[in-house]
């Protein structure tokens, strides 16, 4: 299975899937990895904040993948948004990945009312400098917080990772994005699995003889957008991956498109601006 690349707007290429590790015990982690980079994954979306880069790190280096093969990402907590709280804990991100560079570090939430997220990116843009990251992107942002980063900072951001599924298309940030060379990252791709009894998924899924999952993740792929789901069953790991030999309609596309309901599983990046306890 081949899967498809996006060039993001510095040159680098990241695959268009992933395997994302949020809600992943670390106990459980290195083998739910090493399982994903045995299907073929060779992207994987942590955080800091999900307390397993370690053993994402070990994974990849149990894999025996050179480590240019495989795509990693890691986010900074919140509440390290000043400048030196946010360099120190790229330091140690890094050092619990066990690696000598990440491919793509992101500001997890924008939260201004923590910090000044414009201070952050000062800092973000200091550690792709450095050279120990490839690509510096960010999340949860919203076209608002975007708009300050590109008016008073050099580098534009590669990537924004933000919630998206059949629920929740955001369009309108997806546009604004496309707009100005950021790529679009959909997390919670199949909304936790809410959206996969839907009845338009299941009917499409029934034609095509694939799982109504698989239909999800084919349907942001043909939108563009690059996505990381979460399994730790082995068979899901497999059948979700498995996206690259099918095509929806275009009719297929838009139809799941219009269930958009503005539907949320996490929080409202408008909202969400404390350091959750
Ligand atoms: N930047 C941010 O703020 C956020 C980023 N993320 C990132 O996005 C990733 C994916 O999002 P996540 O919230 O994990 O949710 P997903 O939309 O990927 O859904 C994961 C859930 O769906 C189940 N599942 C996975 N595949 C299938 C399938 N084929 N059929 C039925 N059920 C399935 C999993 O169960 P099981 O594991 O039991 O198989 C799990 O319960 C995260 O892991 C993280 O990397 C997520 C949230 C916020
Ligand atoms: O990455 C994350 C995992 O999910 C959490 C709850 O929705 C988010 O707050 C967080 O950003």
């Amino acid at each position: 299975m081949t899967v498809s690349l996006v060039t993001l707007n510095n040159g680098q290429t990241i695959p268009q899937l992933g395997f994302g590790v949020f809600q992943i015990d670390p106990a459980d982690t290195q083998e739910a990895t090493l399982t994903a980079l045995e299907v073929g994954y060779r992207h994987i979306d942590t955080a800091e904040m999900y307390g397993n880069e370690k053993e994402v790190g070990q994974a990849v280096a149990a894999s025996g993948l050179n480590r240019e093969d495989v795509f990693v990402t890691s986010k900074l907590n919140n509440g390290f948004h000043a400048k030196p709280d946010a360099l120190q804990a790229f330091d140690k991100t890094l050092d619990a990945l066990g690696f000598e560079y990440l491919d793509l570090f992101l500001i997890h939430w924008p939260l201004p009312a923590v910090g000044d997220y414009v201070e952050t990116w000062q800092a973000m843009q200091e550690m792709l400098a450095g050279g120990r990251v490839r690509s510096i992107g960010v999340s949860n942002f919203q076209p608002h917080h975007l708009e300050r980063l590109i008016k008073e900072t050099e580098v534009v951001p590669a990537v924004n990772q933000i919630e998206i599924h059949p629920y929740l298309t955001q369009d309108d940030v997806r546009t604004f994005n496309r707009d100005h060379s950021i790529a679009t990252e959909a997390w919670s791709p199949i909304a936790q699995g809410k959206v996969l009894d839907d009845p338009t998924i299941v009917d499409i899924a029934e034609r095509l003889g694939k799982t109504p999952a698989q239909v999800t993740l084919r349907w942001h792929i043909q939108r563009g957008d690059i996505v990381f789901p979460k399994s730790v069953t082995r068979e899901r790991v497999v059948s979700n991956f498995n996206i690259f030999d099918f095509e929806l309609t275009d009719q297929d596309v838009l139809a799941i498109t219009a269930l958009n309901r503005d539907e949320r599983t996490g929080p409202n990046p408008d909202e969400f601006n404390h350091i959750p306890r």
